[in-house]
């Protein structure tokens, strides 16, 4: 019964292909994404619905359009093999134009909260169910004009769930921003009205549907800013922008990064384990940071503080682990220089046996101190390096003047490992018998440092800033030399003078500020991967915290001269995977984590 219509409509479409290749190229990719969402026989639905308007399109261009024309052939768009509800929406339709709208959006978008606003089925009588379609002259213009463009935007748009309009169409307006947060911000805040609590899941879903629902809208937006008299940022911003500034505009960084392009500031021996170990390129967040310390490291410019904020497995650990292995491999006393402090006792192992694969051609040792073994084992771990260099800790122990070889007991033990990666607990109880242990600390990374910075167990943080200072004054004291004066000039290094690296202040500011830009080079680089923000802006939350400032700082002290603590800071769970400062400004996180906006560190 219904299959001379469905006929009718299968042949204009295969027609129409063949006569516009420009136009049927839109049909065909919309096709192909819509049926990602919605389901090859919807799809068939849609295209169709698309397709079988041609005829009466042209129709509707020479002769002006009829409610009753509109509807009989709204009526022959659905065919027998259409689904009911596909069918059922052309019928009550009376423009192709007013179907598509209904069943396309509502199949892209399951949630369709803009579903009322085309009440499925409409009215038994054929009523325009949008105010497009009421008048008709206005709907035939509608949609002869804007079918095609309307049906590549949002089909490209929103497969992904994510929306660029914005920037496809609006690239020459809304690029202009220097401040990508700020901007965000008062993107938002326009485009709501309100302030930054309108943000909210309710508000950004408000913008999406209206986005959606608008359709129509949008395309009128659209022939408006064509015409050049309403191109206005604002306007724009109200008409298209759907994600905030940050999410839809990702800073991009190089991929691609091979071992070979840092070959020449790696030590050969740390490039030797890397190649036993497989790794021939670098993972996203390895290869921003790689070349930032190691460059620096090179040049004896220290990089400063870094604050990286990651997923989970996405190379963290390398990251830092490359850098201070390869720093460390060209000394020549053992001493413990770097730190690294882990939550729990599983991740600090895993840790250490990344130090060990990657210092396995050094002569450098890594001593696990968690407290699973006696503290005095730990302690002869920490004097050892290791037990097969015994000999020569023995040696360098008599040589410093510590000990006689062979003595049983020392007063004050000297730490030979070069790295230790410890719990804070265990850590305590060895600052508690040896004052001395971070004497000679150049890096200190707090691995999952919001985990370490939320323990109810604090207490070691003042400890580990204790022995800074302890440090620090110390060298004040016992040298008058350069170095050593601007070590007592500065406050929370705890770099040794020999490092030579505390005293360039300008170099500092570039990473150890958090608050410039160069930071954000620093650290954002996975957005484009994951569409998620993990960018510096978590840097000023941790920054924030009593983490970077030293004991005698002053709050209102410049944090970008204050903060020359040597170190390279990886916090990341996945909870804060997102950028905090950003869930604080919506209002949520983005990937749909609930967030309570809560400080990193705030308990310290
Ligand atoms: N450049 C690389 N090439 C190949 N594999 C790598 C590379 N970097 C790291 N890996 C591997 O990826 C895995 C995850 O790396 P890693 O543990 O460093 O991630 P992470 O971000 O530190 O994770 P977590 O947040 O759990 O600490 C490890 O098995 C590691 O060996």
């Amino acid at each position: 019964m219904k299959r001379p219509l469905g006929g009718q409509a299968t042949t204009p479409v295969k027609k129409a292909r063949v006569e516009t290749p420009a136009e049927t190229s839109t049909p065909a990719v919309n096709a192909s994404t819509v049926s990602e969402i919605a389901g090859s026989t919807t799809v068939a639905a849609v295209a169709d619905a698309g397709r079988k308007r041609r005829p009466w399109e042209q129709q509707q261009q020479s002769t002006a359009p009829s409610v009753d024309a509109a509807a009989t052939t709204s009526a022959a768009a659905p065919s027998a093999a259409l689904p009911r509800q596909a069918a059922s929406s052309h019928t009550t339709k009376p423009f192709g134009h007013a179907g598509r709208a209904n069943t396309g959006p509502d199949s892209r978008h399951p949630d369709s909260s803009h579903g009322p606003s085309h009440p499925r089925g409409g009215s038994a009588a054929g009523a325009p169910a949008t105010t497009t379609a009421t008048t008709p002259a206005a709907a035939g213009a509608a949609t002869t004009k804007q079918a095609p463009a309307q049906r590549k935007p949002p089909s490209a748009s929103v497969v992904d769930g994510l929306d660029y309009r914005g920037l496809d169409e609006d690239a020459d307006a809304d690029l202009g921003g220097e401040d990508e947060l700020e901007d965000a911000e008062e993107d938002d805040q326009s485009a709501s009205g309100s302030d930054e609590s309108d943000a909210s899941d309710e508000d950004e879903a408000h913008e999406h549907d209206s986005e959606l629902d608008g359709s129509d809208n949008h395309d009128g937006a659209q022939q408006a800013r064509k015409n050049g008299k309403q191109h206005s940022n604002n306007n724009n911003n109200n008409a298209l922008r759907v994600l905030p500034r940050w999410l839809a505009e990702p800073k991009m960084i190089q991929t691609g990064v091979t071992i070979d392009d840092i070959r020449d500031r790696l030590d050969p021996r740390v490039v030797r384990a890397l190649t036993k170990m497989g790794i021939q390129s670098l993972f996203p967040v390895q290869a921003s940071l790689l070349p930032e310390i190691l460059g620096s490291a090179s040049s004896a410019v220290h990089p400063g503080d870094l604050c990286v904020s990651s997923p989970t497995g996405s190379g963290k650990t390398m990251a830092f682990a490359i850098p201070i292995v390869n720093k460390l491999s060209t000394r020549v006393v053992p001493r413990l220089r770097a730190l690294i402090l882990q939550p729990t006792r599983e991740l600090a192992a895993q840790v250490k046996s990344v130090f060990d694969s990657l210092a396995q051609f050094t002569p450098l040792t890594t001593a696990l101190i968690t407290g699973q073994l006696s503290l005095a084992a730990e302690q002869d771990l920490l004097a050892a390096g290791a037990p097969s260099r015994s000999v020569l800790a023995d040696s360098v122990l008599a040589l410093a003047g510590n000990r006689s070889s062979g003595s049983a007991q020392q007063a004050t033990p000297i730490v030979l490992c070069d790295v230790v990666v410890a719990t804070p607990g265990r850590l305590v109880d060895h600052l508690n018998c040896n004052p001395a242990l971070l004497d000679h600390l150049e890096y200190l990374v707090l691995d999952e440092a919001d985990r370490l910075l939320s323990q109810s167990y604090s207490d070691w943080l003042p400890r580990v800033l204790a022995g800074r200072t302890t440090r620090h004054q110390r060298a004040a004291a016992q040298s008058s030399n350069n170095a050593s004066a601007t070590l007592a000039g500065e406050s929370g290094g705890v770099g040794s003078a020999g490092y030579g690296m505390v005293n360039n202040s300008s170099s500092h500011v570039r990473s150890s500020d958090p608050t410039s830009e160069h930071c954000c080079d620093n650290v954002c680089t996975h957005c484009a991967a994951t569409r998620v923000c993990f960018t510096a802006h978590a840097a000023v939350d941790h920054a924030q915290t009593p983490l970077f400032r030293h004991p005698n700082q002053q709050s209102g002290e410049n944090r970008s001269t204050s903060s020359r603590l040597p170190s390279v800071l990886c916090g990341s769970a996945e909870r804060d995977s997102v950028c905090q400062t950003c869930c604080r400004r919506r209002g949520r996180c983005s990937d749909g984590h609930g967030h309570d906006g809560r400080r990193p560190g705030a308990a310290v």
